[in-house]
């Protein structure tokens, strides 16, 4: 469990992260989102102790990072993955950080096998592509066995295969009951890999709920089609209902739900040929909490950045209710 009360840290005339209070909690997989510059990095280095907080307090299992008599067996982080001696070898890296810590030797080889870095072990580290920098940095943050994972962008430049093995090693560590918090960019990779999400904002907490809650905040709208749409939009034309025609025989209906929009259809007695909930991504959301809070804007607009990037809208037959979890 990791527990932010009213944490601080001011670099000079900057507030990096204002006040932020919350639980990173055993059991889950925890991702943290925010806008380039929000205070994740910041925050994630003074749970760990490489930065000291201004004000407030960080602990993890009750206890601040460096106050534990054995810090890596409480917490594992990758913050930089490539700050290591590049003139070593991956094993030889692993087994200086091990001897350091008082960690067995044996334990090298168990996270050189976790982190799938049999083949490259003896490889030197400089000769490392990102991804393999990466899986070493995570094998590190193994050496303890900890029972918390801290992971600052952890697939980042990973391929899809790679990608993919962090999702199903950080559910399962999440699922032996341990603690993870994660942060990445990377909006559809985060809505399947994490159960929590806590969102960041000019080193505010601005959104700390359920995935699926905050997947839910997003506005959902019916698509309808039918060979006689007209008759339908027609129909729906109300004030407060939005009718968008996205293709001859297809409309997004905003305002109304699918079974009122159905039983129209079957008054009017006119075939539908399609009738789906469409709930917003979390990439949809992110981009509506997030609205304000960039700190770096560029001249692309939102909806062209989210339409360039990855996560399909997910049907859904009902959206959660976010009463309360956004701030
Ligand atoms: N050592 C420092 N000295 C001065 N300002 C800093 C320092 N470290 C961070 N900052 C500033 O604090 C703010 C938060 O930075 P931080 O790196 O924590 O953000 P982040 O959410 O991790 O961003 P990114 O997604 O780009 O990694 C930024 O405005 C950054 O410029």
């Amino acid at each position: 469990m990791i527990e932010a009360t009213t944490l601080t840290k001011r670099y000079g005339a900057k507030t990096a992260v204002d006040g932020v209070s919350f639980a990173v909690r055993p059991g889950l997989v925890t991702g943290f989102l925010g806008p380039n510059g929000a205070g994740k990095s910041t925050t994630m280095r003074m749970i760990v102790g490489l930065d000291r907080p201004t004000s407030g307090r960080v602990t993890v299992n009750g206890m601040p990072y460096a106050e534990h008599r054995s810090p890596l067996h409480e917490v594992g982080a990758l913050l930089e993955a490539k700050a290591v001696h590049t003139g070593r070898s991956a094993r030889n890296h692993l087994r200086a950080l091990a001897a350091t810590h008082g960690i067995p030797r044996r334990r090298v080889d168990e996270v050189i096998d976790l982190t799938g870095l049999h083949s490259v072990a003896g490889r030197r580290v400089g000769g490392f592509s990102l991804g393999m920098g990466q899986r070493l940095g995570i094998a590190a943050a193994l050496l303890g066995d900890p029972a918390t994972l801290i992971l600052d962008e952890p697939v980042n430049g990973l391929d899809p295969e790679g990608v993919l093995w962090v999702r199903g090693f950080v559910r399962q560590f999440a699922a032996e009951g341990r603690t993870v918090l994660l942060s990445s960019h990377l909006m559809s990779e985060m809505a399947l890999t994490a159960d929590h999400i806590i969102v960041i904002g000019k080193g505010r907490v601005i959104a700390d709920a359920p995935v699926g809650d905050i997947v839910g905040s997003t506005k959902t709208y019916v698509r309808v089609r039918s060979p006689r749409i007209d008759e339908i939009a027609r129909r729906l034309g109300q004030p407060d209902v939005e009718v968008t025609s996205t293709a001859a025989d297809t409309i997004e209906v905003r305002g109304i739900t699918a079974e009122v929009i159905g039983d129209a259809a079957l008054q009017l007695g006119v075939a539908l040929h399609e009738l789906t909930e469409i709930t917003g991504s979390l990439e949809d959301a992110y981009m509506d909490l997030t609205r304000d809070e960039v700190e770096y804007r560029t001249t692309v607009g939102a909806s062209a950045a989210s339409a360039a990037s990855a996560g399909p809208s997910a049907p859904s037959a009902a959206s959660a209710s976010t009463e309360g979890a956004l701030r």
